[in-house]
């Protein structure tokens, strides 16, 4: 699925989080949108999933205006998302999490779950066996049929993603994936993200770490305050004078930040 932002302008009250925000995730793209913490990424992404309503700009999927239609409806046509902080529901089995994505596609007649028919059940093995492949899909090691907030950290994002993908989506926005896991866990959500590609799904990516962000990602798009201040691919960002000062100006001590200077400068 082809996404497309145009001049997108958020304001909460006079507070302008986004302030003229335009860039394209082309189909089976990998796009990363960065910037420092209040930049207003994750509004950029409440924007396209329709968690907010865009003061002023359009948003594209697959050339058709979508600006102002309900989460639902932009679910509907192919759009899931992961969040920052993990929403799963916790006392649920990391199985059923995952069986729950199923649910756009998988819609049961209320009679035969009623009287429990024969297509019913069918319907049923199929939600399971495909939640179970979503799972292999991504990895899972710990145990499917406990509680989801039983599972380590780096586990119950790789249930989010898998619950995501059982949305069998065309789009998919990943908000901080990488956030919390360690160096070994970093490295197998830059493989999952690549295969997630390629399964022809296109990926918006809001993540801080650069190492990642470099290393996936087709185009780079930088907000600093709501302002656009870069986007181009990620050998060019990186080498970027206001995106390096974008970043000096605040916190130097940052690891991030050290590493994009690091490696703009090396
Ligand atoms: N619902 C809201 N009401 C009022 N202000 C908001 C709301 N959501 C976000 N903001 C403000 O909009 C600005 C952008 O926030 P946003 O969360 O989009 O930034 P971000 O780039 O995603 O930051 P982070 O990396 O910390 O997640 C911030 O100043 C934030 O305080």
């Amino acid at each position: 699925m082809n996404l497309e932002v145009a001049d997108l302008r958020l304001s909460f009250g006079g507070l302008l989080a986004i302030d003229g925000l335009s860039f394209g995730v082309g189909e089976n793209e990998i796009v990363s949108v960065i910037g420092p913490n209040g930049a207003g990424k994750t509004s950029a992404f409440n924007c396209v999933t329709g968690f907010y309503r865009p003061t002023a700009g359009r948003i594209l999927l697959d050339g058709q205006d979508v600006s102002g239609r309900r989460p639902e409806q932009i679910a509907a046509m192919g759009v899931a998302r992961t969040f920052q902080n993990l929403r799963l529901f916790g006392e649920l089995s990391v199985l059923d999490n995952v069986r729950a994505g199923t649910h756009l596609w998988s819609r049961q007649r209320a009679i035969d779950a009623l009287l429990h028919t024969p297509r019913f059940r069918r319907t049923e093995n199929e939600v399971t066996d495909e939640a179970h492949r979503w799972l292999d899909f991504v990895g899972l090691r710990g145990d499917r049929a406990g509680p989801a907030r039983a599972l380590p950290y780096g586990e119950q994002r790789r249930v989010e993603i898998a619950r995501a993908l059982a949305r069998r989506p065309s789009l998919l926005l990943l908000d901080e994936p990488a956030a919390g896991l360690n160096h070994s866990e970093k490295a197998e959500m830059t493989d999952l993200i690549r295969r997630i590609r390629e399964l022809g799904i296109s990926i918006a990516l809001i993540e801080h770490d650069m190492g990642l962000v470099m290393e996936v990602s087709e185009r780079v798009v930088v907000l600093n305050f709501g302002r656009e201040i870069a986007d181009g691919p990620p050998e060019q960002v990186r080498r970027d004078p206001q995106v390096i000062e974008a970043y000096l100006g605040r916190d130097a001590e940052d690891s991030e930040i050290a590493e994009i200077i690091g490696d703009g400068h090396g």
